[in-house]
């Protein structure tokens, strides 16, 4: 998918693909046995309930007339046994497909969470995040009914209409006949129908999926909306995003609907005509049909259609699923841009030695952010990149962490292409701080212990206080216990920082990224940080990303970026005397704090 937005409706596919209900079989398939049990379990209430009207046939054309009271009793126990026995498989059948149900959904949802988390950032940059989570959440969820529910019945339904069938042509042969000739209007009014209702789901899953994408965007926008006063704008957005998801579903729903409708017509119909020919046959002087046989099929009628009403339904759960489906097999199928080549091998320990050799890199095809990158930082060298919005430096660090992989030439560390390395291994020896420092849901410890899960208590507090966040975390009402909302909207953005900053200290990396890490940090607080720093950044390799050059004085080497290439390179000495960009930047800072 090119980059989308809430407001950009999903290419829908032309052709249903077979191979997404192949694909969905294999999710069943681990609970095929339990389903069996169930269908067979419902098959022999079917079939007992199936005698209940030849006994109503029995009784009425032979008990009562005869006044046998003995097998009017008899009969009488049978069916309330049936119906007992009935109503203890069903129960049984509902809790059995509940749990089987969900399970295959919780199955569906695993594997596509898994896949999420390998998925690489491009695949998050170019889609609004809502329609990502409206395929784990609610397309998923619809398919719920239909694998409870919908497979079972269909299953003990066709054999139910093939057992009725049965009792049907043994009753009687006209009768059954007229009754089957509903079917081909059934039949022809479904082909009608199929085209455009398929499509109507299709554009109904999308609607879905752009007023989530639009609800998930204004939350997470809600305080620019607040701030720019655009409250009315975004309501009406949303209102005509909700009022195109409720067309949608009208419209896709009402084909649904016809089914239903369609079937009762046409039983009624054949109904009404098994009635007028029944009782004219009756009637007639060779009396063709007996009153009981007529009552005992018109019985059966009923249960010819249930069935059939069923299978119409299952087969709407299906059209409705298909377009689900397709989007989730869509997501699972993502290919995972990143990824372990089969031969990856694990990154030894590194010592840090960081090369780029001839780096070319743009993030959609044709298009060029890094040109010819090269440059080799020394193990324990601290390397600063600077430049102005946009030059490509968060592009160079994220190349490290082969967050992308790179177009054209190598990355090694230690002489090791980065590409033919273990993700899991190259990035267990790094420790990275991004710009947006996220926060999770959680208390203050676990944020910080996410950079290492291992991590004791006491090993959390020494990174906290190396990176000056101590002080603030004690003052919180339950120090490191304090519970923080995802995106740390209790913490103010320093903080935040802070956090993240312990976060990447505590892995421990033989290579540290810190991208702005400092960008919200008071100076007070950056004089402070910086000591503790300086200590920190002994026996690694380093690459700081600062926009506050006060910051990177000390480093080893500046890379001064600008439109995807190095123009500058060298120690803050050597470049101010050199009286170029860096040299530039340099003073119209310390003349803006003059
Ligand atoms: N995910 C992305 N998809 C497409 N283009 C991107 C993406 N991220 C960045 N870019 C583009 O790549 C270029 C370099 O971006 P980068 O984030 O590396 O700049 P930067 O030097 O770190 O900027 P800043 O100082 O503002 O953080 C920019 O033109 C930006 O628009």
């Amino acid at each position: 998918m090119a980059r989308n937005r809430y407001d950009m409706d999903e290419i829908l596919e032309d052709s249903f693909d077979v191979n997404q209900l192949k694909r969905l079989a294999g999710y069943i398939a681990p609970y095929k046995k339990k389903m069996a049990g169930v269908i067979l379990l419902m098959l022999s209430s079917s079939a007992l309930t199936m005698a209940i009207p030849i006994f109503f046939q029995n009784v009425m054309d032979h008990s009562i007339p005869e006044k046998d009271m003995k097998s009017i009793t008899f009969y009488s126990i049978a069916t309330l046994l049936i119906a007992l026995y009935s109503g203890i498989s069903l129960r049984i059948k509902i809790k059995t497909m509940s749990v089987i149900g969900q399970n295959i959904v919780h199955d569906i949802r695993y594997d596509i969470f898994c896949h999420l988390q390998e998925l690489p950032f491009s695949y998050y940059d170019d889609r609004p995040h809502g329609k990502i989570q409206v395929r784990v959440v609610n397309y998923v969820n619809s398919l719920s009914d239909l694998l409870s529910n919908g497979i079972v019945n269909t299953f003990t339904d066709l054999c139910n209409l093939i057992f009725i069938l049965m009792f049907m042509f043994a009753l009687d042969v006209r009768l059954t006949l007229i009754c089957l000739c509903g079917l081909p209007v059934l039949a022809f009014v479904i082909i009608l129908i199929k085209k455009k209702q398929r499509r109507a789901w299709q554009i109904q899953s999308n609607k879905q999926s752009n007023l989530n994408a639009y609800i998930a965007e204004s939350i997470n926008g809600i305080r620019v909306t607040q701030s720019f006063v655009r409250e009315n704008e975004n309501t009406g957005i949303f209102n005509n995003l909700s009022k195109n998801y409720r067309k949608s579903w009208m419209r896709a729903v009402m084909f649904n609907f016809t089914m239903g409708p369609s079937v009762d017509i046409i039983s009624t119909f054949t109904t009404a005509l098994i009635y007028v020919l029944g009782v004219r046959w009756i009637l007639a002087p060779d009396m063709t049909l007996t009153v009981g046989v007529l009552i005992a099929f018109t019985a059966y009628i009923g249960r010819f259609w249930a069935p059939i009403n069923t299978l119409a339904g299952f087969y709407n759960s299906l059209l409705t699923a298909i377009s689900y489906l397709e989007r989730i097999f869509e997501t699972i199928d993502e290919p995972v841009g990143v990824r372990d080549e089969p031969d990856a091998i694990p990154m030894p320990e590194v010592a840090g030695e960081v090369k780029f050799s001839h780096v070319s890199f743009g993030y959609e095809p044709g298009q060029k952010i890094l040109e010819d990158i090269n440059f080799t930082a020394e193990p324990g060298e601290t390397y600063a990149i600077v430049g102005p919005t946009g030059a490509g430096k968060s592009t160079i660090v994220n190349l490290i962490s082969r967050f992308y992989n790179v177009d054209s030439g190598k990355i090694t560390i230690d002489g090791i292409d980065i590409s033919k390395v273990t993700l899991h291994s190259l990035r267990t020896q790094m420790g990275i701080m991004m710009q947006d420092s996220f926060i999770f849901a959680g208390t203050i410890m676990d944020n910080i212990r996410y950079g290492n899960r291992s991590a004791t208590d006491e090993e959390v507090i020494r990174a906290a206080k190396t990176v000056c966040a101590h002080d603030f975390i004690m003052e919180m009402e339950n120090g490191y216990k304090t519970q923080v909302n995802e995106r740390g909207s209790r913490l103010s953005a320093g903080q935040r920082q802070l956090i993240s900053f312990a976060r990447a200290l505590l892995a421990d990396p033989k290579i540290l990224i810190l991208d702005e890490a400092t960008s919200s940090i008071d100076t007070e607080t950056e004089l402070l940080l910086q000591k503790g720093l300086n200590e920190l950044l002994k026996g690694r390799t380093s690459f700081i990303i600062a926009h506050r050059l006060s910051t990177i004085k000390n480093a080893d080497c500046i890379l001064y970026v600008d439109k995807g290439d190095i123009l500058e390179r060298g120690n803050h000495d050597a470049l101010m005397e050199q009286k170029g960009e860096y040299y530039k930047l340099y003073m119209s800072q310390y003349d803006f704090l003059k």
